[in-house]
Formats: C-alpha cells, sequence, structure tokens
C-alpha cells in the first residue's frame, strides 16, 4: 500500500534527528514561561491537553507536523475507519483483515464511514436493548422469578481490561442494585474470591471470548458453571455469552442470549464492542453506555484533523514519537489523578504493548528504529509515595502522562486548612509536572534533582460515561497513529502464540501424571525439562 513507508525514509525524520541534538531544556531559568504553557495547549472532546512541560519547541512541532503529513498518518487513520484492511503484513501469511472498531460507535450519523459494520453494531446494540428490557421488566428472570442484579464477566486480556476498567471508571454511574465483577485469570482463587462474595442465584455469568478458544477463559467459564450446579442452579438460566461470529463458543443453545463481536475488532480494541458492552450496559444502563460510545465516536472524529493542534491523538501519538526516537526514553508512564482510573493504565498496557510490541514492518522487514514503548503506571497520588523517586532523581528518564479532572465524580469533598481534597488531588499532579521539569538544584548531591523530565497534563472537567469514552479512544486511536508512523501492524499478536503453545505442552506432560493425585513437588519442574529438552530438538517452521 502507498501509505507504507518506513519510518527512516521519511524526511521529517531526518530533521528530527538534527533537532533533537539541542532538546529544549525544561529546566532552564526561564523555560516554562506563561506564554510558553499557553501556547502548548490543545482541546478537544472536553479535554485539555497541556504540553508546554514536553521537551519540544516550535521547530520541532512544525517538524512533527510535517512527519504525520508526510507519513499519511490521517489518511491511514481515516482509511482504517472506511475498511482498509489495514491488519496485515505484505508478502507473509498474516491476519489480513479491516480492523473497524471504530465502526462500533459511528451510530450517531446516518452516514457511517462503515455502513455493514456499523449496522452489524446497531444489530448488536438493539439485541442488548431488548435483552436489558426483558431483564428490567421482569421478562428474564432467576429460577425463583427474582431479578438479576449481578454480572460477572469471565474472559481475559482485551475481553477483561477494556470492560474492567471501564467499569471502574463509571462505578458511580451504576444503577441501583446492580454492580458487576469480573473473574480472568487462571488461577483458581481468582473465581474462588469473586464467586465467595455472591449470591449466585442472582447472578448472570458473561463469558466473554473473541476467538472462543482461550484457556483461561473457557477453564473458568467450567469452573463457574458447576459452581452453578453446585448451588442447585442450572446454568443454561444463568450463563450468557460473548464471542466472535463463528468461534468455536458461538452456540446460542448453551446460553441465555448470545451477542457477537466480529474479526474486524481487535480485542484489545473491543471495549466499545459488545465484549465491554454487555455487562457496562447491564451495570450503569443502557443510556450510560450510549454516551461512552458517544464520547469515543467524537474523539475518533477529532482524529480525523489535519492540524495536530485540532487533533489530540495525532499530537499525543508525535510528542511519544518524540520522546521514543528522538530523545530515546524507552518507556511511558501514565498517572490518572483519578482513583476510579485504577486499571486504566492497565488496560492502555495491553492496548499499547500488545499493539506497538513489534519489530517486523509492515512488508515482513527487521525494522531499523525503537517501536512501542514499555507502558505502565498507576494513580496519583498513591505513586508519589511509592515509585516517582526514580521518576524525579533515577537514571531513567520516564516520560509521563498525568491525567486529572477539575471535579471529583461523587462530589461529597471536605475543605481541610481552605482546600477541598479534589483541590489537593489536582495541586499534587501539577506539582509533579512542574518537579520533573523545573528540577532544583542544592547543594547536597542526594537532595538536588536534575529536572528537564518530560510530562504532559490532561485534564477534563469530570469522568463521565461521555469523557470516559473520550479518553478510551484518544489512547487507542494515539496508539494505531504510533503504529502507522513505525509502519508496523499494530493490530495482530504474534508474539503470544509460542508461550500458549508451550504452556499446552507443559500441561499435557502433567497430564500423565496419575488422574486425581496431587502433583509431587517436582513434577512442574521435571515436566518443564522434559518439555525444554523436546523443543531443543524441535524443528524451526517453515520461513
Ligand atoms: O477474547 P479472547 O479470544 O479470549 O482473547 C483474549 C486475549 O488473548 C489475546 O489473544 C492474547 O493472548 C489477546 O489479544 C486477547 O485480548
Amino acid at each position: 500500500m502507498d501509505f507504507f513507508k518506513n519510518f527512516a525514509d521519511i524526511k521529517a525524520v531526518q530533521k528530527l534527528g538534527q533537532l533533537a541534538r539541542t532538546p529544549y531544556n525544561l529546566a532552564a531559568s526561564t523555560a516554562l514561561s506563561p506564554k510558553r504553557l499557553a501556547a502548548y495547549r490543545a482541546s478537544s472532546c472536553g479535554f485539555d491537553f497541556l504540553y508546554g512541560t514536553q521537551q519540544v519547541d516550535t521547530q520541532v512541532m512544525q517538524a512533527l507536523q510535517e512527519l504525520a503529513n508526510q507519513a499519511r498518518l490521517v489518511e491511514q487513520f481515516k482509511a482504517m475507519k472506511s475498511g482498509a484492511v489495514m491488519n496485515k503484513i505484505i508478502g507473509h501469511d498474516s491476519e489480513d483483515r479491516q480492523v473497524l472498531h471504530t465502526a462500533c460507535r459511528d451510530i450517531f450519523t446516518n452516514k457511517p464511514l462503515a455502513p455493514k459494520e456499523t449496522a452489524q453494531a446497531k444489530e448488536q446494540l438493539d439485541r442488548l436493548k431488548k435483552f436489558l428490557t426483558d431483564l428490567d421488566n421482569g421478562t428474564i428472570t432467576n429460577q425463583q422469578g427474582q431479578p438479576f442484579n449481578t454480572m460477572v464477566q469471565v474472559g481475559i486480556g482485551g475481553s477483561d481490561l477494556g470492560p474492567r476498567a471501564l467499569y471502574l471508571a463509571l462505578k458511580r454511574y451504576c444503577q441501583s442494585g446492580r454492580k458487576a465483577c469480573f473473574i480472568a485469570n487462571v488461577d483458581p482463587d481468582d473465581a474462588a474470591a469473586v464467586l465467595a462474595e455472591l449470591d449466585l442465584s442472582r447472578t448472570l455469568i458473561n463469558v466473554v471470548s473473541k476467538s472462543g478458544t482461550t484457556l483461561e477463559t473457557l477453564t473458568n467459564e467450567e469452573l463457574v458453571r458447576s459452581a452453578l450446579t453446585a448451588a442447585g442452579l442450572d446454568p443454561a438460566c444463568h450463563m450468557i455469552a460473548v464471542t466472535g461470529a463463528g468461534s468455536p463458543m458461538d452456540d446460542p443453545d448453551k446460553y441465555l442470549a448470545a451477542f457477537h463481536m466480529y474479526d474486524y475488532i481487535g480485542g484489545r480494541y473491543s471495549a466499545t464492542s459488545m465484549v465491554g458492552g454487555v455487562t457496562l450496559a447491564f451495570a450503569l444502563g443502557y443510556d450510560n453506555f450510549l454516551e461512552l460510545l458517544r464520547g469515543a465516536n467524537a474523539m475518533d472524529q477529532a482524529g480525523e484533523q489535519i492540524n495536530i493542534k485540532e487533533n489530540l491523538p495525532l499530537l499525543m501519538a508525535l510528542l511519544g514519537i518524540w520522546n521514543r526516537n528522538f530523545l530515546g526514553y524507552n518507556t511511558v508512564a501514565i498517572l490518572p489523578y483519578s482513583q476510579a482510573l485504577l486499571r486504566f493504565p492497565a488496560h492502555l498496557q495491553q492496548c499499547d504493548m500488545e499493539s506497538n510490541g513489534k519489530q517486523v514492518s509492515r512488508s515482513g522487514e527487521s525494522v531499523q528504529w525503537k517501536t512501542g514503548p514499555i507502558v505502565w503506571g498507576e494513580p496519583g497520588t498513591n505513586g508519589q509515595h511509592a515509585f516517582y523517586q526514580l521518576l524525579h532523581q533515577g537514571s531513567e528518564i520516564v516520560p509521563a502522562e498525568f491525567i486529572g479532572f477539575r471535579q471529583s465524580q461523587y462530589q461529597e469533598d471536605i475543605t481541610i486548612n481552605g482546600t477541598t481534597s479534589q483541590q489537593k488531588l489536582l495541586a499534587n499532579m501539577l506539582a509533579q509536572s512542574l518537579a520533573l521539569a523545573l528540577g532544583r538544584a542544592h547543594e547536597n548531591p542526594n537532595k538536588s534533582f536534575t529536572g528537564n523530565r518530560p510530562s504532559s497534563l490532561l485534564l477534563a472537567d469530570r469522568l463521565t460515561p461521555y469523557s470516559m469514552g473520550a479518553l478510551l479512544a484518544l489512547y487507542e486511536n494515539k496508539i494505531a497513529m504510533q503504529g502507522f508512523c513505525w509502519n508496523i501492524n499494530s493490530f495482530d499478536q504474534e508474539g503470544v502464540q509460542l508461550g500458549k503453545v508451550l504452556a499446552n505442552r507443559i500441561l499435557s506432560e502433567l497430564a500423565k501424571e496419575k488422574e486425581g493425585e496431587q502433583l509431587s513437588p517436582d513434577s512442574p519442574e521435571l515436566a518443564l525439562l522434559r518439555v525444554a529438552d523436546l523443543e531443543k530438538d524441535a524443528p524451526s517452521p517453515k520461513h
């Protein structure tokens, strides 16, 4: 495809390389003037993005705009949204799929960019609405005629992280008497701890797996099924499913209700499909789920602007590339100053690292440039009392992305010493960004801060279904645009396969142990050695 340009061959990359020899020094005495802070600011969909604390100047910003234009990032994004086959490696066996999670939220117009896929999303939404209405009006109840009040989502990776992060973020908006829980890990203690807290008779189990083949999810499905049976309940009256159309799990007869997602939606981009939709709409209400989609759709539209000042996903993608490829920073910390965003960094970790943790280009060649950084994070202010020491004085420079809200969600606050807790929270976030940038000289080297450490601030009024949807899509789109720029396929995940294959081999070794007997203490290690031994002689697959 004409779009597929090697990063190193793009003209603006040479220019940025030169500019990176003398990056803006954030620790210089006049570096953070009010004029600069006002100028390095952009807004979309209720979010203000403050990036005066990045090591950029007007020349760098100009060159980043040129990079966006020369790599045709917005065109690639629009092509993705319109159904181009973006998930592929040219000349090699690959998934060869469209990438259309954006179609799930392009439902607020008569002219969606991918009409067939948006029609499919709407059909699933209609089915979900009917299912929820049946729950509300008592058409669907438990065997005693009581309403269901809890939904447990059983899934892992993209079938867990996004939906769980969004649920926790928006728990404040739960419908009265409704809640959701999640089981992901194949560790039996995960399910045991969740199930111990529930009245199973009032619980719906939502098994979510795009492939319908994931070991952890199928195992936990059986575990929960047997817990229902042991409690004298009929699993068929309690279990629902979300899976890829045509997957091995796509068997509506086994479930009280079944919903589809499609192969053009990647697992880690699936939170706005039925993968997130069923549990979120059950707990938060259908209208709140629609608001989430509305926010995501607004950010998808912002992603089509050519000017980086009007396109937050693109601007954030380019600043990330500046930090990664030109300033050489290996990692990014996502630091929400919002307890509700507790699991959002974990979701972004999958979304980013599974998407952009690649080392071959879209033409199958080894890339000669750095791709996705290591992404991690925790909410502030807790993180300040844990790992910020390294952020301020460590030998690794960690660009930070702060996320904050002017108002709290619950609006239940207290004024102590003249400020509310929300003000204390925000003051801390702003202070961290300043401290990272400015540093502080001190005669005692152990107390001195070098500063000149980049960060940016994302600020919105309040964490609502709409702003959460916009924030989710902001990051999804940022990640996709970075992948386009690096000329990698951000939409497959071949790197997770080898571990799965080897785990299955170790399991078949362990299964040889006498059935029902406890594993002897050295069994796992012996199985590991046997499989390692077999592997060393295994023929390499054809290239
Ligand atoms: O929804 P599924 O098919 O069960 O997959 C779960 C997760 O497993 C992965 O395939 C990685 O192993 C992720 O990409 C995916 O989100």
